[in-house]
């Protein structure tokens, strides 16, 4: 296992994979939970089979692969599909990431998570017998520079080390719950940030949807202050892309310091 993994969260089309993508020119491993979703309904597989018979055959595509547009609109249309689909997927997707996450050689590792901060309502969430999310201390943000940082960084690495709900080496049976509870094993949480409006004009411009639908996908996800309730640090991503070398240059530099001191 890599000794200290970082979960990293943010909204749909806030950046996620822009900032992966730039952990891993630094040579760190990513488990990406999106791309983990796919495994887990690739063709052949047992959570496949499942979505055909929750779902029926017509969640398939010609080609006998999930037809991932058509789940799209039918999932935001209608919470009660959405809620069986992650049933179905995100036990599979939580077991995959934290395979790679124990494969994974290098100072750290990042689990790129989209719905980290999402809680399900308590009468479609299964147990859970830690109440880490819970009693998460407040993130006690301390901004590194400039009045309008692009980053900001929690507690140093003494305070980190000890906060409630950091067990990087607890079993992966203990990892039921919903959000942040079902991850017990990461040490930090980056949350990559952007207002609602910059998101909603990303997701229009990368997905070609419609905006109906770019609107449905935003509400079924956690707000922003849900998500930054949940950070350790923010990356601030409203500006143009070639400022995020730097920001995720820094923010390396820092957990490489930070894996160092407490793996
Ligand atoms: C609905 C599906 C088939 C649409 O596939 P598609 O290829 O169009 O989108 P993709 O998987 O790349 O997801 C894009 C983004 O949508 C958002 N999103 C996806 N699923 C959800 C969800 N259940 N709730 C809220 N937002 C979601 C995330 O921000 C994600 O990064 C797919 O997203 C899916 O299987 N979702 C359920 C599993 C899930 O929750 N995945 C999110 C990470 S575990
Ligand atoms: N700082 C930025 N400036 C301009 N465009 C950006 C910036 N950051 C990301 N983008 C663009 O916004 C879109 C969404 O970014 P990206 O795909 O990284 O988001 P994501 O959070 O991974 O999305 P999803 O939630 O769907 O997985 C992409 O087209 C990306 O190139």
């Amino acid at each position: 296992m890599a000794d200290y993994v970082v979960g990293l969260t943010g909204g749909v089309a806030s950046g996620k994979s822009e900032v992966t993508r730039r952990f891993e020119a630094l040579g760190i491993t990513v488990a990406d939970a999106d791309l983990a979703a796919r495994d887990a309904v690739a063709i052949g597989s047992a959570g496949l089979a499942e979505v055909v018979a929750a779902f029926g055959a017509d969640a398939l595509a010609p080609d006998g692969s999930l037809d991932r547009p058509a789940m799209r609109r039918r999932v935001f249309a209608d919470d009660a599909a959405r809620l069986r689909l992650e049933a179905i997927i995100h036990p599979r997707v939580r077991t995959l990431l934290y395979a790679t996450c124990a494969a994974a050689r290098g100072p750290y590792a990042i689990a790129a998570i989209p719905l980290l901060a999402e809680v399900l309502p308590a009468s479609a969430a299964p147990p859970s017998p830690s109440p880490a999310a819970a009693t998460q201390p407040p993130p006690a943000m301390q901004a590194v520079s400039g009045a309008a940082p692009a980053y900001s960084f929690g507690p140093e690495a003494g305070a980190v080390a000890d906060a409630p709900g950091c067990a990087p080496h607890a079993p992966l049976a203990a990892a039921t719950g919903t959000g942040r509870d079902a991850y017990p094993w990461l040490r930090r949480v980056l949350v990559v940030d952007v207002p609602v409006a910059v998101q909603r004009a990303r997701l229009l411009a990368r997905d070609g949807i419609d905006a109906a639908l770019a609107d449905r996908m935003i509400a079924a996800q956690a707000t922003r202050a849900q998500r930054l309730a949940i950070a350790d640090d923010v990356l601030v991503n409203d500006g143009p892309l070639d400022a995020l070398d730097a920001h995720v240059a820094a923010l390396d530099a820092r957990y490489r310091g930070l894996a160092a001191a407490n793996g």
